[in-house]
């Protein structure tokens, strides 16, 4: 499906009920697996999280998780410590070429059965489930947070509980510190402290019921709507002040766009004020790296030059969105310098019209580059790649003006 969007709207309202985070889901998702007395609230009805649910109730043989990174590496630790099962895990073509090299080692040097089917290095993988009894395993943290979070995830479950030292400069942590908080919310222990992660082992937990938060990273592009329009007031639910996700930090980047974050119990409203505002955003995006197609996105609609760091994890996501971002900028007639970690877009006086964005089949490429349809005609190519995360995107976009056909 392609969409051509337009809106001429000068005043923007809506109010949204966005899905739940799908990260908080998947973690959850696990814990229920080896933990049943764990209830969830508000699940994420992204793809990524019914794919995972899928992969847990089947638990067996031939598993397909599609595009989704949590998913293939959350499971491929919880499917190695699993007694007795085997599985085949595989994913799409991106996801056959996305590494897991680092965390299958780890696993393996804990006593993991694990074999790669095809390419050394990346899904698909056999695995047969056994015993896991090492108490201790090495891990470089500079690639994926996901690598972490995994081992962290099944840490309570093994009979030593697991400790898990970091090598190498941390990459996006609020991702541990969320898999972190979601253990304690469900009555597991765990502590990192100085590159030293440690989960306490744990047989059963008491019944608990776990709300998960609505999507942060989804939130993010009704922050650059926001930021672009004239005038805005987008109320949306159910957010908190105090986040576990990092990407919350939404909030106190997008107040350089002029968007004020207003906080009420379980909700927050998006209004747009008056600038001025400095010309060049610089922003370190190495814990929060699922915003900068966003931002850059709305810098480019704003004509304003950007400088975005910390990106070394992006190469490696649903497409290499460092490369994508730059395609897809130039088409309007943007100057755009990349590295293999940063983005450097120069500021860009006047948009080109009638402008098709290829999304690679990411959902944050059609998600970031929709709200551009304010400022000039747009078409987003493969327009349902957002249900990755975000399937109702479309819907709740188009309440707040935008026509698209
Ligand atoms: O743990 C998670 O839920 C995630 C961690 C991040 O990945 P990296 O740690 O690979 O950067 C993030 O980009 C991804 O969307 C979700
Ligand atoms: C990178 C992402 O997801 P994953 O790595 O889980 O596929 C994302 O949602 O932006």
């Amino acid at each position: 499906m392609n969409l051509s969007l337009e809106n001429s709207e000068k005043n923007l309202e809506a109010n949204l009920q966005i899905t739940g985070s799908k990260s908080e889901s998947n973690r959850l998702l696990i814990l229920q697996a080896l933990y049943p007395n764990i209830s969830i609230s508000n699940l994420s009805n992204s793809d990524d999280s019914v794919v995972m649910k899928a992969a847990l109730e089947k638990g067996n043989g031939l598993i397909d998780i599609h595009h989704a990174g949590t998913a293939m590496r959350f499971l491929t630790a919880y499917f190695s410590c699993k007694e007795g099962c085997e599985v085949t895990l595989t994913g799409s073509a991106r996801m056959k070429e996305r590494p897991i090299k680092l965390l299958v080692d780890a696993l393996k040097s804990m006593g993991a059965d694990i074999s790669y089917l095809e390419n050394e290095g990346c899904p698909p993988l056999q695995i047969k489930g056994k015993k896991l009894e090492a108490p201790s395993v090495k891990l470089a943290a500079n690639v994926s947070s996901q690598y972490i979070s995994a081992l962290m995830l099944i840490g309570p479950s093994l009979p030593q509980g697991l400790e898990i030292i970091l090598e190498g400069q941390v990459t996006s942590t609020p991702y541990i510190l969320m898999t972190l908080e979601i253990l304690k919310q469900a009555g597991l222990n765990g502590s990192f402290k100085n590159n030293r992660i440690y989960i306490e082992p744990k047989v059963d937990v008491e019944n608990v019921s776990i709300p998960v938060e609505s999507d942060w990273s989804s939130a993010s592009y009704f922050y650059s709507i926001c930021a672009i329009a004239e005038s805005a007031n987008i109320k949306l639910s159910n957010y908190k002040k105090e986040s576990k996700q990092g990407d919350s930090c939404l909030a106190e980047i997008y107040r350089q766009f002029g968007v004020k974050t207003i906080f009420s119990e379980n909700s927050i409203e998006l209004i747009k004020e008056k600038g001025p505002y400095s010309r060049c955003l610089r922003e370190d995006l190495r814990n929060s790296p699922d915003i900068a197609q966003t931002i850059a996105v709305t810098c480019l609609a704003l004509g304003r030059e950007c400088i975005l760091t910390g990106l070394h994890t992006l190469k490696i996501k649903e497409t290499d969105r460092l490369l994508a971002l730059k395609n897809e900028m130039e088409k309007f007639g943007a100057q755009v310098k990349i590295t293999d970690d940063s983005l450097h877009l120069l500021p860009c006086k006047s948009l080109k019209e009638g402008v098709e964005i290829e999304t690679y089949n990411d959902h944050r490429m059609a998600m970031a580059f929709a709200p551009l349809a304010l400022k000039t005609k747009i078409t987003i190519k493969d327009a349902n790649v957002v249900s990755k995360s975000y399937p109702d995107f479309w819907e709740d976009f188009k309440k707040l003006g935008f026509k698209g056909q």
